[in-house]
Formats: C-alpha cells, sequence, structure tokens
C-alpha cells in the first residue's frame, strides 16, 4: 500500500458523508490516524462501535489538535459554528476543509475563523443517499463521482493539491471552480431537484380525495423516485435552502417560467410543443447514462454489503 498522504485526519461530524471518508480513508491507507469529533452521543457511541477512527471525541477542537488535514462534515448551518471551535487549535501549515452543498455562504460563515497560517480548501462531494448518520456510510460512495474544489484565488497550491490527492485516493475526480459558480450548478442540478421532490410529495400526502394509502399502494410510478430524495435529512436541506437562497430563488424562477409554458401547453392541446421538450429530456438522459453518470442509483446494492466496514 502507497505512503499515507496524511499524518492525521480530523472528520468532524461523523454522518453520511464523514462516515464514508473515514471508511474510505482506512480503504486506500491515507492517514496514518483518523480522530473523529460529533456533538451527538449516539453517533460517537456508533463511529466508536464501527471502528472509524482511531479516537472518538466531543470536542471539535480537541479533535483538529495537531492534525495536518481537519475535514468539517457537518451540515452547512453549522460549519461557521464549527470553524469557530477548531480555528484556535490549527497548527500553522493545517489544512481545513469541509464537504458542504453549497459553497459561498459556508465560505463567509467559516473564512474569518481561519489563521492566515491555516490553508482553507472548500470542497464538494458530488455523491450521496437519502440516509444519514455513521452507519448510513461506506467506503464505495466517491468511487467514479465528481469532488468539486472551490480554493479562494489566493489560496496555497500544495494544499489545494493536497486536498485533490485525498479525494482521488478515496476515489472520486476532481474539478475545480469558483464559489459562486458552483452555487449556480448545483442550485439547478441538486437544489431545485430536491425542492420539487419535497414539495410533489408534501401535495400528494396533503390532497384530501387521494388517501395516504393509496398514495402507498400505486407508488411504483415515477412517485417513487420522489419520495425516496424527499426522504432525504431534513437539517441538511434546509440549510442548504436556506445557504444558497439568491441562486435557488434564480433558477427556481426559471422553473417555475417553464412549468407555467408547460401548463399552457397541455391547456391548448400544444403536444408538438410537449413532445419536443420530452424528446430533448429523454436525449439528456441517455447522454448522462453513457457518460457513466448515472448517480442516482437508488439501490445502491455495494452498500448492505460495506456498512460497518
Ligand atoms: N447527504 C448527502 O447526500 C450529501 C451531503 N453533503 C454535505 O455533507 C454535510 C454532512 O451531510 P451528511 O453526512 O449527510 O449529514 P449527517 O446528518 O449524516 O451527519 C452530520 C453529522 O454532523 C454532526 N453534527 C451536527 N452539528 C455538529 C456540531 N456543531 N459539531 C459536531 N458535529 C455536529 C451530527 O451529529 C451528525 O452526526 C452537509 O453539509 C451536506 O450538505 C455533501 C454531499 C452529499
Ligand atoms: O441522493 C441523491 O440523489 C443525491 O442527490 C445525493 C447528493 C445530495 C446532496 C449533494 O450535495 C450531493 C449529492
Amino acid at each position: 500500500m502507497a505512503e499515507p498522504l496524511f499524518e492525521k485526519v480530523a472528520i468532524i461530524g461523523i454522518g453520511l458523508i464523514g462516515s464514508s471518508i473515514a471508511r474510505g480513508l482506512r480503504r486506500g491507507g491515507l492517514s496514518s490516524t483518523i480522530v473523529i469529533a460529533d456533538r451527538d452521543e449516539h453517533a460517537r457511541e456508533r463511529a466508536a462501535a464501527l471502528g472509524l477512527g482511531d479516537l472518538v471525541l466531543a470536542d471539535s477542537g480537541e479533535a483538529a489538535q495537531g492534525a495536518d488535514l481537519v475535514i468539517v462534515c457537518t451540515p452547512v448551518g453549522v460549519c461557521g459554528t464549527v470553524a469557530a471551535e477548531v480555528g484556535p487549535h490549527l497548527k500553522p501549515g493545517a489544512i481545513l476543509s469541509d464537504v458542504g452543498s453549497v459553497k459561498g455562504a459556508i465560505i463567509r460563515s467559516m473564512g474569518p475563523h481561519v489563521a492566515s497560517s491555516v490553508h482553507f480548501v472548500p470542497a464538494h462531494p458530488i455523491a450521496g443517499t437519502e440516509d444519514s448518520g455513521p452507519d448510513a456510510g461506506f467506503a464505495e460512495l466517491f468511487d467514479g463521482r465528481w469532488t468539486i474544489l472551490t480554493p479562494g484565488p489566493d489560496a496555497d497550491e500544495a494544499a489545494v493539491e493536497a486536498v485533490r490527492a485525498l479525494w482521488e485516493g478515496l476515489g472520486a475526480k476532481v474539478d475545480v471552480m469558483t464559489p459562486e459558480h458552483h452555487d449556480l450548478v448545483f442550485a439547478i442540478v441538486s437544489h431545485v431537484p430536491h425542492l420539487i421532490a419535497y414539495n410533489i410529495v408534501g401535495t400528494a400526502a396533503d390532497l384530501e380525495d387521494v388517501t395516504q394509502s393509496e398514495v402507498i399502494k400505486y407508488s411504483a410510478s415515477g412517485f417513487r423516485d420522489f419520495t425516496r430524495i424527499a426522504a432525504s435529512d431534513p437539517t441538511m436541506w434546509r440549510d442548504v435552502f436556506l445557504n444558497n437562497r439568491d441562486a435557488v430563488l434564480q433558477m427556481l424562477g426559471r422553473f417555475v417560467e417553464d412549468l407555467t409554458a408547460l401548463q399552457r401547453a397541455i391547456r391548448w392541446g400544444e403536444g408538438d410543443k410537449l413532445f419536443e421538450l420530452f424528446t430533448r429530456t429523454r436525449a439528456i438522459r441517455r447522454d448522462i447514462i453513457e457518460q457513466g453518470q448515472d448517480t442516482a442509483a437508488p439501490d445502491f446494492g455495494r452498500r448492505g454489503s460495506t456498512k460497518g466496514s
């Protein structure tokens, strides 16, 4: 096995993403020591029982002490608080990173707590599931998937390369972009689709003339795919929408306009408009499959076999 990339990595927040990173670090022999911190006692107990790290702590600052790399894997809304906790404990030359689904707001909330002797390299793995917690993670989660880095214009090149090497070691492909561009792109490809899923499932559940039992009974249709996404973690997604507000509202405005056009096409029987759109969208799905980017993979068959690894 290759030399470890890091002597000591600290993971703050040992949920789906943090625990998948911990498992991936072990799989690749990427860090000599893995220290975990989580504020939730049950998460700490599970992390210890699953052997996800060498040390499992309640205190984020203590976990960050002496670490070469600290990865904040908490919901977006608390990343600033966590940065304030770990900031004073980071050694000069340490790298601070995160995995948040939103980048601009995280940079604004974490940035002020990062000393000039510390390198801040924000990251976002484009891989996940609707599950959360330390038991939900698996080492293969990032294999073949993208991770986006959004370093600042003056970021230390060696630190950016170290974070790139980390994600490649975890199996991912790496792209770099500005936080503003990231937030716009992921508003349309991830955040708005989740909002649509939450909305359609909520609407179906509220319909008085369709009983709850019918929603469940006949959900083997397209609705079922929405229910998977709408089962995603409420805290995580609340924080995503509150922290990527402008980009989500911009994309939602466009979405609502296009939906209204579809509504008109249905009302006026404009079948060719519907047919033209459905033909274009079918081609997009085929492109995604051809490029090996069919990442939704709801059954994640391999997950069962890797639980606890
Ligand atoms: N779930 C997904 O599919 C993906 C999530 N992300 C991002 O990853 C981050 C984590 O998401 P998940 O792992 O899914 O969440 P999760 O809910 O599975 O895990 C979050 C963990 O953080 C801990 N935590 C919360 N506040 C804390 C604090 N102040 N100090 C220490 N620990 C704290 C919780 O106890 C929990 O164990 C989020 O920022 C999310 O936007 C990124 C890509 C995919
Ligand atoms: O489970 C799904 O379908 C996802 O879309 C996973 C996901 C959720 C949030 C992210 O920021 C990145 C990936």
